[in-house]
Protein backbone atom coordinates (compact mmCIF):
# COMPACT_ATOMS: atom_id res chain seq x y z
CA UNK A 1 0.00 0.00 0.00
CA UNK A 2 1.30 3.14 -0.87
CA UNK A 3 0.86 5.72 2.45
CA UNK A 4 1.18 9.55 2.39
CA UNK A 5 1.84 11.17 5.63
CA UNK A 6 0.45 14.29 6.48
CA UNK A 7 2.24 15.37 9.69
CA UNK A 8 6.00 13.55 10.16
CA UNK A 9 6.30 14.58 14.05
CA UNK A 10 6.57 11.86 16.70
CA UNK A 11 3.19 10.06 15.76
CA UNK A 12 4.53 9.94 11.44
CA UNK A 13 7.85 8.72 12.73
CA UNK A 14 6.64 6.29 14.40
CA UNK A 15 3.64 5.04 11.66
CA UNK A 16 6.40 5.09 9.29
CA UNK A 17 8.65 2.73 10.58
CA UNK A 18 5.84 0.36 11.78
CA UNK A 19 4.11 0.78 7.83
CA UNK A 20 7.76 -0.01 6.17
CA UNK A 21 8.10 -3.20 8.23
CA UNK A 22 4.96 -4.49 7.38
CA UNK A 23 5.89 -3.73 3.44
CA UNK A 24 4.13 -0.74 2.78
CA UNK A 25 5.62 1.87 0.78
CA UNK A 26 5.63 6.06 2.13
CA UNK A 27 5.13 8.31 -1.05
CA UNK A 28 5.10 11.67 1.12
CA UNK A 29 5.72 13.42 4.10
CA UNK A 30 3.58 16.98 4.89
CA UNK A 31 5.16 18.72 7.68
CA UNK A 32 4.89 22.18 9.01
CA UNK A 33 8.15 22.66 6.81
CA UNK A 34 7.20 21.68 3.37
CA UNK A 35 3.37 22.13 3.08
CA UNK A 36 3.65 23.59 -0.23
CA UNK A 37 4.30 19.99 -1.50
CA UNK A 38 0.95 18.85 -0.35
CA UNK A 39 -0.36 19.00 -4.05
CA UNK A 40 -2.75 16.74 -5.49
CA UNK A 41 -0.59 15.40 -7.66
CA UNK A 42 1.71 14.12 -4.79
CA UNK A 43 -1.15 13.28 -3.05
CA UNK A 44 -3.03 11.02 -5.56
CA UNK A 45 0.51 8.84 -5.60
CA UNK A 46 -1.05 7.40 -2.42
CA UNK A 47 -3.40 5.06 -2.00
CA UNK A 48 -4.33 6.53 1.58
CA UNK A 49 -3.01 9.35 3.49
CA UNK A 50 -2.61 9.07 7.46
CA UNK A 51 -3.18 12.57 9.42
CA UNK A 52 -1.68 13.31 12.48
CA UNK A 53 -0.94 17.19 12.93
CA UNK A 54 -2.53 19.20 15.43
CA UNK A 55 -5.75 20.62 16.25
CA UNK A 56 -5.28 23.69 14.05
CA UNK A 57 -4.74 21.83 10.81
CA UNK A 58 -6.49 18.96 10.63
CA UNK A 59 -9.92 19.98 9.16
CA UNK A 60 -7.54 21.43 6.20
CA UNK A 61 -5.54 18.62 5.94
CA UNK A 62 -8.64 15.99 5.80
CA UNK A 63 -10.84 17.90 3.26
CA UNK A 64 -7.85 18.47 1.39
CA UNK A 65 -7.85 14.81 0.92
CA UNK A 66 -11.39 14.05 0.92
CA UNK A 67 -11.65 16.77 -1.69
CA UNK A 68 -8.97 15.22 -3.95
CA UNK A 69 -10.19 12.00 -3.56
CA UNK A 70 -7.70 10.05 -1.32
CA UNK A 71 -9.12 8.25 1.67
CA UNK A 72 -7.87 9.44 4.86
CA UNK A 73 -7.11 8.14 8.41
CA UNK A 74 -7.08 11.19 10.60
CA UNK A 75 -5.14 10.78 14.58
CA UNK A 76 -5.40 14.36 15.04
CA UNK A 77 -7.68 15.53 18.11
CA UNK A 78 -8.75 18.82 19.63
CA UNK A 79 -10.91 19.36 16.42
CA UNK A 80 -14.46 17.71 17.61
CA UNK A 81 -16.12 21.39 16.44
CA UNK A 82 -15.49 20.48 12.88
CA UNK A 83 -15.04 16.78 12.56
CA UNK A 84 -19.62 16.91 11.66
CA UNK A 85 -18.33 18.70 8.39
CA UNK A 86 -15.16 15.91 7.89
CA UNK A 87 -17.72 13.31 8.12
CA UNK A 88 -20.44 14.83 6.05
CA UNK A 89 -17.80 16.04 2.89
CA UNK A 90 -16.49 11.97 3.38
CA UNK A 91 -20.25 11.13 2.79
CA UNK A 92 -21.25 13.57 0.05
CA UNK A 93 -17.78 12.97 -1.97
CA UNK A 94 -17.86 9.24 -1.44
CA UNK A 95 -14.36 9.18 -0.14
CA UNK A 96 -12.72 6.64 2.90
CA UNK A 97 -12.93 8.36 6.12
CA UNK A 98 -11.48 7.17 9.77
CA UNK A 99 -10.88 9.34 12.50
CA UNK A 100 -10.07 7.97 16.50
CA UNK A 101 -9.20 9.66 19.01
CA UNK A 102 -7.09 6.60 19.69
CA UNK A 103 -5.72 4.08 17.52
CA UNK A 104 -4.61 1.44 20.15
CA UNK A 105 -5.93 -1.61 20.56
CA UNK A 106 -5.87 -1.73 24.55
CA UNK A 107 -7.42 1.97 24.52
CA UNK A 108 -10.38 0.76 22.15
CA UNK A 109 -11.22 -2.42 24.63
CA UNK A 110 -10.52 0.17 27.57
CA UNK A 111 -13.24 1.93 25.75
CA UNK A 112 -16.15 -0.88 25.72
CA UNK A 113 -15.01 -1.70 29.39
CA UNK A 114 -15.55 2.44 30.25
CA UNK A 115 -19.60 1.80 28.13
CA UNK A 116 -19.98 -1.68 29.80
CA UNK A 117 -18.92 0.18 33.68
CA UNK A 118 -20.88 3.04 33.29
CA UNK A 119 -24.20 0.93 32.36
CA UNK A 120 -23.49 -0.93 35.43
CA UNK A 121 -22.79 1.97 37.57
CA UNK A 122 -26.38 3.83 36.26
CA UNK A 123 -28.53 2.72 39.17
CA UNK A 124 -25.37 3.38 42.32
CA UNK A 125 -26.28 7.34 42.60
CA UNK A 126 -24.14 7.29 45.72
CA UNK A 127 -21.12 6.97 43.49
CA UNK A 128 -19.38 9.95 41.91
CA UNK A 129 -17.67 9.76 38.73
CA UNK A 130 -14.40 11.73 37.79
CA UNK A 131 -11.87 11.49 34.47
CA UNK A 132 -8.55 11.98 34.48
CA UNK A 133 -5.32 12.05 31.80
CA UNK A 134 -2.08 12.60 32.15
CA UNK A 135 -0.04 13.43 28.92
CA UNK A 136 3.50 14.93 28.04
CA UNK A 137 4.16 18.71 28.27
CA UNK A 138 3.85 19.15 24.02
CA UNK A 139 0.56 18.06 24.14
CA UNK A 140 -1.36 20.93 22.94
CA UNK A 141 -5.07 20.24 23.34
CA UNK A 142 -6.62 19.21 26.98
CA UNK A 143 -8.33 17.65 27.23
CA UNK A 144 -7.03 14.61 25.41
CA UNK A 145 -9.38 13.35 22.73
CA UNK A 146 -9.25 10.18 24.32
CA UNK A 147 -10.77 11.44 27.69
CA UNK A 148 -13.32 13.36 25.89
CA UNK A 149 -14.36 9.86 24.30
CA UNK A 150 -14.67 8.49 27.56
CA UNK A 151 -16.72 11.27 28.67
CA UNK A 152 -19.11 11.21 26.04
CA UNK A 153 -19.32 7.47 26.41
CA UNK A 154 -20.32 8.22 30.45
CA UNK A 155 -22.70 10.43 29.83
CA UNK A 156 -24.67 8.25 27.22
CA UNK A 157 -24.52 5.94 29.86
CA UNK A 158 -24.96 7.42 32.88
CA UNK A 159 -27.34 10.15 32.78
CA UNK A 160 -27.22 11.83 35.85
CA UNK A 161 -24.24 13.33 34.43
CA UNK A 162 -25.51 15.66 31.75
CA UNK A 163 -22.40 16.85 30.27
CA UNK A 164 -18.28 16.87 30.89
CA UNK A 165 -16.34 19.74 32.20
CA UNK A 166 -12.37 20.92 31.64
CA UNK A 167 -11.31 20.84 35.33
CA UNK A 168 -13.71 20.72 38.58
CA UNK A 169 -17.15 19.91 38.49
CA UNK A 170 -19.23 22.77 40.30
CA UNK A 171 -22.23 20.81 40.08
CA UNK A 172 -23.75 17.07 40.49
CA UNK A 173 -24.65 16.96 36.65
CA UNK A 174 -20.89 18.00 35.37
CA UNK A 175 -18.66 15.16 34.96
CA UNK A 176 -15.20 16.46 35.80
CA UNK A 177 -11.89 15.97 33.46
CA UNK A 178 -8.81 16.64 35.02
CA UNK A 179 -5.72 16.96 32.74
CA UNK A 180 -2.18 16.76 33.88
CA UNK A 181 1.29 17.55 31.99
CA UNK A 182 3.84 15.97 32.77
CA UNK A 183 6.95 14.49 30.90
CA UNK A 184 7.50 12.24 29.19
CA UNK A 185 3.98 10.39 29.52
CA UNK A 186 3.04 9.05 26.11
CA UNK A 187 -0.73 9.12 27.96
CA UNK A 188 -3.09 7.62 30.59
CA UNK A 189 -6.41 7.93 31.51
CA UNK A 190 -8.39 7.06 34.39
CA UNK A 191 -11.73 6.37 35.03
CA UNK A 192 -12.67 6.53 38.90
CA UNK A 193 -16.48 5.78 40.72
CA UNK A 194 -16.03 6.55 44.20
CA UNK A 195 -18.33 6.29 47.28
CA UNK A 196 -18.35 6.49 51.28
CA UNK A 197 -17.94 2.86 50.88
CA UNK A 198 -15.68 1.99 48.04
CA UNK A 199 -13.84 3.17 45.67
CA UNK A 200 -13.71 1.55 41.49
CA UNK A 201 -11.16 2.83 39.36
CA UNK A 202 -10.39 1.50 35.38
CA UNK A 203 -6.76 2.58 33.92
CA UNK A 204 -5.37 2.47 30.98
CA UNK A 205 -0.86 3.16 30.50
CA UNK A 206 0.70 3.73 27.27
CA UNK A 207 3.97 2.99 27.64
CA UNK A 208 4.94 4.02 24.54
CA UNK A 209 3.11 5.66 20.80
CA UNK A 210 3.65 2.06 19.07
CA UNK A 211 0.04 0.86 20.07
CA UNK A 212 -1.44 4.75 18.56
CA UNK A 213 0.85 4.07 15.44
CA UNK A 214 0.33 0.55 14.84
CA UNK A 215 -3.27 0.65 15.09
CA UNK A 216 -3.67 4.06 12.53
CA UNK A 217 -1.60 1.80 10.25
CA UNK A 218 -4.28 -1.38 10.60
CA UNK A 219 -7.26 1.56 9.98
CA UNK A 220 -5.27 2.67 6.94
CA UNK A 221 -4.94 -1.04 5.84
CA UNK A 222 -8.73 -1.18 6.39
CA UNK A 223 -9.65 2.09 4.62
CA UNK A 224 -8.21 1.92 1.44
CA UNK A 225 -10.25 1.46 -1.64
CA UNK A 226 -13.46 1.77 0.75
CA UNK A 227 -15.85 4.87 0.89
CA UNK A 228 -17.44 6.94 3.30
CA UNK A 229 -17.37 7.43 7.39
CA UNK A 230 -15.63 4.01 9.66
CA UNK A 231 -14.53 3.51 12.80
CA UNK A 232 -11.81 2.03 14.43
CA UNK A 233 -14.43 -0.63 16.41
CA UNK A 234 -15.20 -1.96 12.36
CA UNK A 235 -11.26 -2.16 12.27
CA UNK A 236 -11.11 -4.10 15.61
CA UNK A 237 -14.67 -6.05 15.08
CA UNK A 238 -16.31 -5.11 18.19
N1 LIG B 1 -5.45 9.26 17.79
C1 LIG B 1 -4.35 8.80 18.39
O1 LIG B 1 -4.20 7.58 18.65
C2 LIG B 1 -3.24 9.77 18.71
C3 LIG B 1 -2.05 9.33 19.29
C4 LIG B 1 -1.03 10.25 19.47
C5 LIG B 1 -1.21 11.57 19.10
N2 LIG B 1 -2.39 11.96 18.57
C6 LIG B 1 -2.61 13.32 18.08
O2 LIG B 1 -1.93 13.43 16.83
C7 LIG B 1 -1.48 14.77 16.63
C8 LIG B 1 0.02 14.78 16.35
O3 LIG B 1 0.72 14.25 17.45
P1 LIG B 1 2.33 14.16 17.44
O4 LIG B 1 2.68 13.69 18.80
O5 LIG B 1 2.82 13.43 16.24
O6 LIG B 1 2.71 15.71 17.31
P2 LIG B 1 4.09 16.34 16.81
O7 LIG B 1 4.06 17.76 17.26
O8 LIG B 1 5.22 15.49 17.21
O9 LIG B 1 3.99 16.30 15.21
C9 LIG B 1 3.09 17.11 14.49
C10 LIG B 1 3.50 17.09 13.02
O10 LIG B 1 2.52 17.84 12.29
C11 LIG B 1 3.20 18.80 11.48
N3 LIG B 1 2.32 19.93 11.26
C12 LIG B 1 1.92 20.87 12.15
N4 LIG B 1 1.13 21.77 11.55
C13 LIG B 1 1.02 21.39 10.25
C14 LIG B 1 0.34 21.91 9.11
N5 LIG B 1 -0.37 23.03 9.18
N6 LIG B 1 0.44 21.24 7.95
C15 LIG B 1 1.18 20.11 7.86
N7 LIG B 1 1.87 19.58 8.89
C16 LIG B 1 1.78 20.21 10.08
C17 LIG B 1 4.47 19.14 12.25
O11 LIG B 1 5.46 19.71 11.40
C18 LIG B 1 4.86 17.77 12.75
O12 LIG B 1 5.52 17.06 11.71
C19 LIG B 1 -1.93 15.53 17.88
O13 LIG B 1 -3.18 16.14 17.63
C20 LIG B 1 -2.10 14.44 18.94
O14 LIG B 1 -3.02 14.79 19.94
C21 LIG B 1 -3.41 11.09 18.39
O1 LIG C 1 0.30 12.42 22.55
C1 LIG C 1 -0.85 12.79 22.29
O2 LIG C 1 -1.11 13.96 21.94
C2 LIG C 1 -1.98 11.83 22.38
N1 LIG C 1 -3.14 12.21 21.92
C3 LIG C 1 -4.33 11.42 21.88
C4 LIG C 1 -5.42 12.05 22.71
O3 LIG C 1 -5.54 13.30 22.75
O4 LIG C 1 -6.19 11.32 23.33
C5 LIG C 1 -4.09 9.97 22.18
C6 LIG C 1 -3.06 9.76 23.24
C7 LIG C 1 -1.74 10.48 22.91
Amino acid sequence: MRIALIGYGKMGQMIESIAVAKGHEIVLKIHIDNTEDFTRENLGKADVAIEFTSPHSAFANVSKCLEWGVPVVSGSTGWNAQLPEAKQMAEAKGVGFLHASNFSVGVNVFFEVNKQLARLMAAHEDYEVTLREVHHTAKLDAPSGTAVTLAEQVLANLTRKKEWVNGEANAAEQLAIISERVDPAPGTHYVKYSSDIDDIEIIHTAHNRKGFASGAVLAAEFLAGKKGVHTMSEVLGF
